[in-house]
């Protein structure tokens, strides 16, 4: 069984607007309310590809209604634990042209609500696997993450971690079976600049060395690196129109674990994952199988290294 942990969703306000004017009234020309959060994107595009899961984490208020009610209509098994001091964030996502992203900080939770999220965990069997992912609300700990993959551990079930920063680091220790960092936030990781694609391996080897079983380094319209052992692999993307890339990392996570979990290859859950991420990109909502089944064979991949 594949369960996503979303610690800190969100309902995605996506707004366009033509020739935003700052200081200004502007009018939309045209607005869309979806589910977010990266957990919970993930067993969205799961679901597609035909694998069942349980979304878990932290859901409150009229937007925590909205989620659920939206996961219950795609048939999306959730298991929340229903918080009491707020409602669940709105992530502004503005089309004016480029993407702007505004996301908000996430409601508070206290120290009995997160004692039940790690306590739901006590379902886990060995061979199950936890896709944890995203940001941590500012009320939870620094090591909360941590805690609940200690809980996988203890359970037997392996985890992908898909967040930034610190919690990420920490992380690595306990040998998750995927990582995948952007470019931009590997580089943040270790505090440096990153130029070339050299450097992207090097960087992407020390997550490795520092545990993670496998490293998908993701470069959004440059495609993505693949790092596992001594091996090097790069995809490119294929050709199509972006129209929202929000999500576009989520659906990578989901079509890699999908594929590896369903007893895909290597090779195969490389080439699902970013033939799911272009899908997101070049679609309005999350990709559909469809989209992924015709991007699928257009991936390319080579040996790097
Ligand atoms: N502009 C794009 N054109 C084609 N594919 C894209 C584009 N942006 C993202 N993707 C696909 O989605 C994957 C993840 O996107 P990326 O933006 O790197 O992740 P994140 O959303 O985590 O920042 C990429 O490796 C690629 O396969
Ligand atoms: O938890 P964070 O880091 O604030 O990210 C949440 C946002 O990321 C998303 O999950 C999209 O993530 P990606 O574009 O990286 O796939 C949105 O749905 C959500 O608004």
């Amino acid at each position: 069984m594949i369960y996503t942990i979303t610690l800190n969703p969100s309902i995605d306000y996506i707004v366009e607007v033509h020739g935003l004017q700052l200081g200004e009234l502007n009018r939309m020309t045209r607005d869309l309310k979806l589910p977010g959060g990266k957990g919970i994107n993930v067993s969205r595009v799961l679901k597609r590809l035909g694998a069942d899961t349980t979304a878990m984490g932290f859901l409150g208020g009229f937007t925590g209604d909205f989620i659920e009610g939206f996961l219950r209509n795609e048939a999306i098994n959730a298991d929340f634990v229903r918080i009491g001091g707020g409602d669940t964030r709105i992530n502004i996502k503005l089309k004016h042209g480029e993407e702007t992203e505004i996301n908000g900080g996430g409601p508070a939770i206290t120290g009995e609500e997160a004692d039940a999220l790690v306590e739901k965990l006590s379902i886990l069997r060995e061979g199950d696997l936890v896709i944890l992912a995203g940001s941590l609300p500012p009320s939870l700990p620094g090591d909360f993450y941590e805690r609940l993959i200690r809980k996988c551990r203890i359970q037997g079930a392996e985890f992908v971690i898909d967040t930034t920063g610190e919690p990420l680091r920490r992380a690595l220790a306990y040998q998750p079976l995927l990582v995948k960092p952007n470019h931009h936030e590997l580089a943040e990781l270790f505090g440096v600049v990153i130029e070339t694609r050299e450097q992207l391996i090097t960087y992407g080897r020390r997550l490795l060395e520092e545990g993670a079983q496998h490293v998908l380094i993701s470069m959004a319209g440059e495609g993505a690196l693949l790092i596992r052992g001594a091996e090097v692999y790069h995809a490119n993307v294929p050709p199509g129109k972006v129209r929202n890339s929000v999500g576009a990392g989520d659906s990578m996570i989901a079509g890699f674990s999908g594929t590896l979990a369903m007893g895909g290859d290597l090779m195969d859950a490389f080439r699902a994952g970013v033939a799911s991420g272009s899908a997101t990109a070049f679609s309005e909502d999350l990709a559909e199988r469809t989209r992924i089944e015709e991007l699928r064979p257009q991936v390319l991949i080579s040996r790097v290294e």
